[in-house]
């Protein structure tokens, strides 16, 4: 468990964040979602106390914090962070990686051939790092990750030079984390790949959280069409649209269904299937169309 209060970071003048709170429960995928340069790694740094904050706290389990020594390091064993590539030591291989991070954390190692057979690696992981492609070198992050076994773990670009394939392997090594009881933040520009593992989404903005997707019950169907901007133009023309409707990155409108009684929303549906036909689709926004419409 993890509770983040009034966080404040400052480079200088510049403010990256602001007044932060947030509390995390174990069995959590928290999603951070932002554009290049807004926070998002600095979050992390404080999280893991890489940097101080300007002000404000982070406990963990409800008692530990970075103030007194001995707390430090009792969270230290709980909490580890991706690996970046530039961490790998080249003359090494990629199992010598995964036993210092067993090692280092979870004090054991049977669980390793599991997560290297789990993530396609057998065939590689006895080579030294420097005959590996990017996407093997990621791979290996991950499963140093998985090494670690920590109970709270910060995923900084996870995805990153990742093909298809090793994105859905990943995706449900991190579904596995959350059946483990693991509380994993997920900071990615793979925006649709966070709705699929991802029990909320935060989006940072000008130092802010300002706002928090979350995947349940409470979201907001809507009606959603791929136009054009002269169509919109045309269609907002003739139609009225719904005053709260949605018109994101000039090729998206949004279409909530809420408010509507069963004859309206049958009318819409109607009206939009003769406009764009096969392009339409109901259900609530997801990461990448909460992303156009806040940084879009
Ligand atoms: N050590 C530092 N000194 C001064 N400014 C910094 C430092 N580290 C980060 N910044 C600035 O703080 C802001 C946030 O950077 P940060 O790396 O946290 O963003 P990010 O959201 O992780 O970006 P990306 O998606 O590119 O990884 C940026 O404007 C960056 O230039």
């Amino acid at each position: 468990m993890l509770e983040l209060k009034n966080l404040s970071v400052a480079y200088k003048e510049k403010q990256v964040l602001i007044d932060l709170s947030l509390t995390a429960e174990q069995g959590e995928i928290i999603g951070l979602v932002a554009p290049n340069g807004t926070g998002k790694t600095t979050l992390f740094n404080v999280i893991s106390n890489a940097i101080k904050p300007t002000s404000g706290s982070v406990t963990v389990d409800n008692q530990y914090t970075y103030q007194k020594e001995k707390q430090e390091l009792a969270i230290y064993r709980k909490l580890a962070t991706f690996p970046d590539q530039s961490e790998l030591f080249e003359g090494l291989s990629g199992v010598d990686h995964l036993r210092l991070y067993a090692d280092m954390w979870k004090g054991s190692r049977e669980h390793l051939p599991a997560i290297t057979a789990a993530l396609k690696m057998d065939h590689y992981v006895k080579k030294k790092v420097h005959t590996y492609s990017l996407g093997m070198r990621q791979r290996l992050c991950f499963a140093m990750m998985a090494a670690a076994d920590t109970s709270i773990m910060l995923l900084d670009e996870v995805m990153n030079g990742l093909d298809i394939e090793n994105v859905s392997i990943i995706s449900k090594q991190l579904l596995d984390f959350k059946r483990q009881n693991k509380l994993v933040f997920v900071a990615s520009h793979l925006l649709k790949n966070l709705d699929l593992y991802a029990d909320r989404v935060l989006y940072l903005r000008d130092g802010h959280f300002i706002h928090e997707q979350t995947y349940d019950e409470k979201q907001i169907d809507y009606l959603k069409v791929e136009m054009d901007q002269k169509q919109y133009s045309q269609l907002s023309a003739s139609h009225p649209l719904p005053e709260n409707h949605l018109y994101l990155a000039n090729h998206l409108l949004c279409v909530p269904l809420e408010q509507m009684n069963a004859k309206q929303q049958t009318e819409w549906i109607e009206l939009l299937l003769n406009y764009k036909g096969k392009d339409l689709s109901i259900g609530p926004l997801g990461t990448l169309e909460y992303y156009e419409k806040f940084y879009g």
